[in-house]
């Protein structure tokens, strides 16, 4: 099988940047910070692949880097260097054809879009749910509204059809349907999640990212607001970032994990693996403090 979406020497430097950043910081420095110029090197060199259905887990301390690759992926941020591109076989042939790299089955390098065609992109092919339910809704409009703002980013023009799609997201996320008029401010955080997750879904993304999705959340509505995404992924078959310090999650939602620190990956592979038998330092010590 072949990997939906390839991640090439992901990096992003805040800061001016010097020629001595990413060789004086990392793990083996324990800092992000470059003695030198002061820039925060948030992640260096970061490779990955993401196949179709798999769900990829980016675990690690605050300040380890996990966000900023989610904001990379969805374009929220420019790159300070690397490339990320995304089979054809799965784009909608138009998209296909306007990122054509003539020579690959790949799209051309998805950093060096204009803004334009990234949110093309972006509202064609991902859907994001944020820790931060204000980042992904807008409280005063209505549940059924913010996501038919959402379809209409994505082209969506016919409003029965609209009202159709954000009554079936929702009853899927289990909002009462009697509630969709009413504004996500109203509800209580698990709901406001469960809206971010209908709202996410409703272009039907190749790429669903997910940061910190749980955070914050009591632990029973934790357990139900992962319960859904589980059973989510699995019938539409989605392709997953998740972004988590909590290996909970990591170990409930995702196949394969990257843990992270300082920016960089310090080791990757299957989350069973990873869990039962971390072979890097620092997974070691996350792994026996999360026991
Ligand atoms: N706008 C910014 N300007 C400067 N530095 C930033 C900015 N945003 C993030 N950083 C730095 O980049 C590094 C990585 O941040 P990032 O948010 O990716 O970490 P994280 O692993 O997601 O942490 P957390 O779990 O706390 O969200 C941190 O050192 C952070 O301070």
């Amino acid at each position: 099988m072949e990997a939906l979406l390839k991640a090439r020497r992901l990096s992003k430097i805040f800061g001016p940047g010097c020629s001595l950043c990413n060789e004086s910081t990392g793990p083996d420095f324990d800092t992000n910070v470059c003695p030198h110029c002061h820039s925060v090197v948030a992640c260096n060199a970061v490779d990955f692949d993401l196949y179709p259905g798999e769900v990829l887990g980016i675990v690690g301390e605050s300040g380890s880097g996990k966000s900023t690759l989610i904001k990379l992926a969805h374009f929220e941020w420019s790159a300070t260097d690397g490339e990320m591109t995304l089979h054809r076989s799965g784009l909608p042939a138009a998209l296909a054809e306007l990122l054509a790299d003539k020579a690959d089955q790949y799209t051309c390098n998805l950093f060096g879009l204009s803004q334009f065609q990234q949110r093309q992109v972006r509202n064609a092919l991902m859907g994001i749910v944020y820790q931060n339910p204000l980042l992904g809704l807008r409280m005063n409009v209505s549940s059924g509204g913010n996501i038919a703002e959402r379809l209409l980013g994505a082209g969506w023009r016919h409003i029965g059809k609209m009202c159709d799609r954000a009554s079936e997201l929702l009853e899927k996320t289990e909002i009462p349907i009697s509630r969709m008029d009413e504004p996500p401010k109203n509800f209580s955080g698990g709901m406001q999640q469960r809206v971010q997750i209908a709202k996410a879904l409703s272009n039907n993304p190749l790429l669903l990212l997910l940061d910190e999705v749980t955070t914050g959340l009591d632990l029973s509505v934790q357990a139900r607001v992962l319960d859904l995404i589980r059973s989510l992924q699995r019938e539409f078959q989605l392709s997953m970032l998740v972004v988590s310090h909590d290996l909970g999650v990591i170990n409930l939602l995702c196949n394969r994990t990257m843990v992270m620190k300082h920016g960089r990956v310090v080791e990757s592979g299957l989350t069973d693996q990873i869990l039962q038998d971390p072979q890097h330092g620092y997974t070691q010590l996350l792994v026996a403090s999360q026991l």
